[in-house]
């Protein structure tokens, strides 16, 4: 019976060496997720250059031809752990949210 801990109560594992380590992991985690976000903010700076050609040309912005493509290959190129289907969630919510900053500018015809 594990019951309540004090080092459970404290977030910890109780065992030195188990807490060391999930720190260090944390610590990877952390740099993982900025990496994340700058790469996803340099996703979004790319996309607003494409749609400022488009509009420039007067092309339309959304092209779902073109997104499906990412999706499909996201996926299919996804080595996992993370399901393929999963990946493609991801992906179109990335999508989606790059394109409001469209919407918002009123740049976005759909
Ligand atoms: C950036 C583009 O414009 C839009 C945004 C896309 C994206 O976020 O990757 C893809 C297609 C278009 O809907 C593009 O045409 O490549």
């Amino acid at each position: 019976m594990g019951g309540v801990t004090i080092a459970g109560l404290m977030n910890g594992s109780g065992k030195p060496e188990v807490d060391t380590r999930i720190r260090e992991l944390r610590a990877r985690i952390d740099a993982v997720d900025l990496e994340l976000v700058r790469k996803l903010n340099e996703r979004a700076r790319l996309v607003q250059q494409i749609a400022e050609l488009k509009e420039g040309a007067g092309v339309k912005i959304y092209d779902p031809k073109r997104e499906e493509e990412i999706l499909r290959r996201v996926a299919e190129e996804n080595p996992g752990p993370i399901y393929d289907s999963s990946m493609r969630e991801i992906f179109e919510l990335i999508l989606h949210r790059i394109r409001d900053l469209e919407v918002q500018r009123g740049e976005f015809s759909g």
